[in-house]
């Protein structure tokens, strides 16, 4: 017998792994030691959320998920193969083909602040489609849901400069996530509230 539970808490799991390993990666990719991200637990918390959309009869005067960048530090995304993602590049929406076997992996806002725009979240969308219904599985990370967590995350000092100032004021996880809520999916508004 097959039981959801445990090939979510597996599925979760790997992708634990795999975004330690990109953590690593985008830390190296800033010029700091590969446990820089994870050191300061950019990896800890994952909040894995199942997206369904039903056909819809009229996809064009209907948006299956409005243009929003996320809010967290990464994001990794699995669609199925009936397609609707859009990232927004140079002002153009330019669809991201599914991919079998491929995941999505998105830069989130906590990361454009902390790596103090070394990497941009990107924004998206997903419109909707009449062929048939669509699946997808969004793994956040992000550790909104550790209330106790005191960590302020602001841009990470060792990429300061008198060329490079900070760009971003200091914020918690939780607050930041509360401020993007309380705008709703509207774009890149949340972020830009918080520069300096
Ligand atoms: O359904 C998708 O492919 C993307 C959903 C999404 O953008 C999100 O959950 O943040
Ligand atoms: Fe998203």
């Amino acid at each position: 017998m097959l039981i959801c539970s445990d090939v979510l808490f597996e599925y979760a799991k790997q992708l634990k792994d795999l975004g330690k390993t990109l953590f690593d990666l985008l830390s190296e990719a800033l010029g700091l030691k590969p446990s820089y991200l994870t050191d300061i637990e950019c990896n800890q918390g994952q909040v894995i959320v199942c997206h369904y959309y039903p056909p819809c009869p009229q996809p064009e005067l209907a948006i299956g998920t409005s243009r929003h960048s996320d809010y967290g530090f990464l994001t990794i995304l699995l669609q199925d193969e009936i397609g609707g993602l859009q990232v927004l590049h140079d002002d153009r929406w330019v669809d991201v083909a599914p991919t079998p076997g491929a995941f999505i992996v998105n830069i989130g806002d906590l990361l454009q602040l902390v790596s103090n725009d070394g990497f941009r979240s990107v924004e998206h969308r997903v419109l909707t489609k009449n062929t048939a219904p669509r699946v997808s599985i969004a793994c956040f990370f992000s550790t909104q849901f550790h209330p106790a967590s005191t960590r302020m995350y602001g841009p990470i000092k060792e990429l300061l400069s008198n060329e490079n100032p900070p760009l971003y004021r200091e914020t918690l996880v939780r607050d930041y996530v509360k401020h993007y809520f309380s705008i709703g999916l509207d774009g890149k508004t949340a972020i830009s509230d918080f520069m300096l």
